[in-house]
Parts: structure tokens; C-alpha cells; sequence
């Protein structure tokens, strides 16, 4: 199977912290991949390397064939390749729609594309997708005013706005009460199978991942301690003792 994002050898520092050491992945297209691991294993580094947040300091990451690591996070983005984040990054003061409309950026000052004529096609879109996610009848509410997990909701719409081959979802459930959780996994499953969007989840909750990912990588410490198919990942004793040793 084709691997749309290989990932070899990665390594990521901060003065002497050794984040990612080693960092060998790789996620299939049109497939959900899952990343676990203890709090501190690298997860959050890793994405940040991946979508070009930072350079990394040795290691290569290939996204559709292409090398990546040196480009810039807005170039990355154009190729496909996007990330939301564990805490929301929406404007509070605007309403849902003017998110969904500022997330395609036209120029790469945000602001200035904010204030650009918006197609009719683009508006629909917007509509489309903020239905998808069950937020249109809140479209014209400020998005400060929605509850944290309608805000994840809503940053989700704004990452497929820009139409992206893969996502890298951190914690998509982070945060969520349970009655939305299971709304958003089958969202995440319909985005997968009907839109053709491969995903990368880091996710804490085993029973999300489980039932999400059809293949699992673990981190530890900053490397990679197993990967496997879920049921294995999560029978496997060196997983177990990783995290019960981080609590
Ligand atoms: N910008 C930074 N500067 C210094 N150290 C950092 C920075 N970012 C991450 N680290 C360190 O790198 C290590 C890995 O952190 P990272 O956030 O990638 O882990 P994580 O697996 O995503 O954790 P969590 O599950 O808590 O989000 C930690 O020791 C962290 O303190």
C-alpha cells in the first residue's frame, strides 16, 4: 500500500531535551493511523515537525513522495498536509461562518483575507461543512459563545475547508463530554471513507483509538516503543508498563 506521509529516522531537540529520537513512521493513504503515548513521549513534536512548525535536526519526511522538512507551514499546507490542535485556535469574537471563511487564507496575512469578497461557492461550502459537523444553525453565533467541544467541532469545518489529502488531528476528543464524542468519532469516519482524508490521530482516550485506528503507533520517551494493530497495541506489555510508569 502507497504511503502518502514516510517518516524516517526523525530527531527533534530543545537544548538538551532529545523530544523525537529515531522517529520512523509511516501512514498509508486513505487510511486512520492512530499515535499514542504517555504525556512528554513526543507526540505534539512530531506533529509540529511533520506540518513544518520547526525544523528538525536530522531525519526525513516525505509527504506524497516529496520531501517536506524544509518547508515552510504555509507551503506544507498548500500540498494537503494540515493539523488542528489540542487547545482550539478560533476567533471568539467572530461568528462561526467569518471562522470558516478566514480559514482559507488568500494571502498569508489572515487578516487581510479577511476582509476579501467571498464567493457564493465559498459560502456554500462554509454551510456544507458547518452542517457536517452539526454547527449550522449556531453559523451566525460568535464562536466564543459555542462549548468547547462545538469549538473543536467548528475548528475540524475550518481544516476541511481548505480541502487537505491528510489531517493530523491532536486529541480530537481532548476536552469533549461523552454524548459528543461519539458524534465526532463517526464524523471522523465519514471524513476518512467519503471525503478520501487519510488521518493521523494522537489520542489519549484507548477506547476512541481502539475503535478509530485501524493501525497504532506507541512513543515513549521520544522513540518509538511498538506499533501494531490496535488490539495488539494495546495487549502489548511494553505499552501497558509506558504508561502506568508515566502516571
Ligand atoms: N518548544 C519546546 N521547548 C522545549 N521543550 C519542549 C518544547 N516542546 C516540547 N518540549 C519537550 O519535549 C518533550 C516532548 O513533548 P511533547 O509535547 O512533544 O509530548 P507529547 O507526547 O505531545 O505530550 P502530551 O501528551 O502531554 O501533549 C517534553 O519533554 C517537552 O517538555
Amino acid at each position: 500500500m502507497t504511503a502518502i506521509l514516510s517518516i524516517q529516522g526523525v530527531r527533534k531537540t530543545f537544548g538538551g531535551v532529545v523530544a523525537n529520537n529515531g522517529i520512523s513512521l509511516e501512514v498509508p493513504e486513505g487510511k486512520i493511523v492512530g499515535l499514542i503515548g504517555p504525556n512528554g513521549s513526543g507526540k505534539t513534536t512530531l506533529f509540529n515537525s511533520i506540518v513544518g512548525y520547526h525544523p528538525i535536526d536530522a531525519g526525513s519526511i516525505r509527504f506524497q513522495a516529496r520531501e517536506i522538512s524544509g518547508l515552510r507551514v504555509p507551503e506544507i499546507a498548500r500540498l494537503g498536509l494540515l493539523r488542528t490542535f489540542q487547545q482550539t485556535r478560533i476567533y471568539g469574537r467572530m461568528t462561526c461562518m467569518q471562522n470558516m471563511i478566514i480559514s482559507v487564507p488568500q494571502s498569508s496575512d489572515r487578516w487581510r483575507s479577511m476582509f476579501r469578497r467571498v464567493s457564493p461557492a465559498e459560502t456554500g461550502k462554509a454551510e456544507d461543512l458547518l452542517k457536517f459537523v452539526g454547527l449550522y444553525a449556531k453559523r451566525q453565533l460568535q464562536a466564543g459563545e459555542l462549548s468547547f467541544g462545538q469549538q473543536k467541532l467548528l475548528e475540524f469545518a475550518m481544516a476541511l475547508m481548505n480541502e487537505p489529502r491528510m489531517l493530523l488531528l491532536d486529541e480530537p476528543t481532548a476536552g469533549i463530554n461523552p454524548t459528543l464524542i461519539n458524534g465526532l468519532i463517526s464524523r471522523l469516519q465519514r471524513v476518512n471513507r467519503e471525503f478520501g482524508i487519510t488521518l493521523l490521530v494522537i489520542e489519549h482516550n484507548m477506547r476512541v483509538i481502539m475503535g478509530l485506528a485501524e493501525y497504532v503507533y506507541c512513543l515513549a520517551h521520544g522513540e518509538l516503543l511498538a506499533q501494531g494493530a490496535p488490539d495488539a497495541i494495546q495487549n502489548d506489555q511494553r505499552v501497558i508498563d509506558a504508561y502506568l510508569g508515566a502516571r
